[in-house]
């Protein structure tokens, strides 16, 4: 990757129980979304709090800017991250919408009270309520206006849409593309919203069993990842690149799924044969496949 690193993971592991997170060796380049996916359980929201240090790795490396650090992060790097976990805290449930904005704002010496105070409403997030009374969306709302207040230099957003509902969800959307234009942000959500991966991600981390499964751009996925319809014998299908699964449909025609349909495309012309149609894959196909093709023996993307 040619973009410079905001954060550098190196065998980062995490013991949970009997479970293992890691080891995991990523780069977040800086100015773009990544988007953490993976099933329950997958460890994204681990990864998320080693990535603020609410959880300390017990192996393993990782970078703020170039800065290493082992232990709590110190606060002139927290100053320049927003974080949205996904449990959000009780501590605060006493305290109402203006006075746990003023609590944060002592934090961000960026922290811009009129773009805050816009996001309220643009969310429709109500006043004067305490933290505690609020709806599960409602206070939702409020940490992701919260988070985004202080313009921070990386926001992390673990599964920022839970609870919200379909119009609090487009304009979470919207705003956290309006944050990107300038180019100094760098955004890690995770999610389960396929549709919020296409929509916003510039880059797609797979994680699965606790390990990254690889990190792609999310472009390439879906340029790359394609059904395809051939006039063809089974064994020149075969050696096509990329394959991942085949099946006869009759007549001589042959559909399958390849990882690498640009490379197959040019390989056929060049043999003077043609695809007769592709189909590219949904999101959550090419997902699917991705998990399956992990599984020892099968073809990795
Ligand atoms: N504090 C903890 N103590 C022990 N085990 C934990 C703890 N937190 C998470 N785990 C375990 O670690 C694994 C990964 O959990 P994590 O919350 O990171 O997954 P996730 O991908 O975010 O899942 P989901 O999609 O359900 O939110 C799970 O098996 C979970 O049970």
């Amino acid at each position: 990757m040619m973009e410079p690193a905001l954060i550098e993971m190196h065998g980062v592991t995490k013991h949970r129980r009997t479970k293992r997170i890691g080891p995991i060796t990523l780069s977040i380049p800086e100015g773009y979304i990544v988007a953490i996916v993976g099933p329950n359980g997958s460890g994204k929201s681990t990864l998320m709090n080693m990535l603020i240090q609410a959880v300390i790795p017990d192996e393993g490396e990782i970078t703020w800017l170039h800065e290493s650090h082992c232990n709590e992060l110190p606060l002139h790097i927290r100053k320049q991250i927003g974080f949205v976990p996904e449990q959000l805290s009780l501590e605060e449930k006493h305290s109402t919408v203006e006075a746990a904005a003023a609590f944060r704002s002592q934090w961000y010496d960026t922290w811009d009270g009129y773009y805050f105070d816009a996001l309220l409403s643009v969310f429709g997030v109500p006043r004067g309520v305490k933290l505690g009374s609020m709806s599960k969306g409602e206070r939702r709302k409020f940490e992701i206006a919260a988070a985004l207040a202080p313009r921070p230099r990386l926001l992390l957003l673990d599964e920022p849409s839970s609870g919200l509902d379909p119009f609090a969800w487009k304009e979470m959307i919207h705003q956290l593309q309006e944050c990107m234009k300038g180019g100094e942000t760098t955004i890690v959500l995770s999610t389960h919203i396929v549709d919020e991966v296409r929509r916003l991600a510039d880059y797609i981390v797979l994680m699965h069993h606790g390990k990254v499964l690889g990190m792609v751009e999310k472009d390439s996925l879906l340029d790359n990842w394609k059904e395809c319809w051939i006039s063809a014998d089974a064994e020149l299908v075969e050696e096509l690149p990329g394959i991942v699964s085949w099946k006869p449909e009759g007549a001589g025609k042959i559909s399958f799924v390849t990882t690498e349909c640009m490379a197959v495309e040019q390989i056929l012309q060049s043999s003077g044969l043609k695809l007769l149609k592709t189909r590219a894959l949904e999101l959550d196909e090419v997902l699917d496949l991705w998990i399956q093709g992990s599984e020892p023996g099968a073809v990795r993307p």
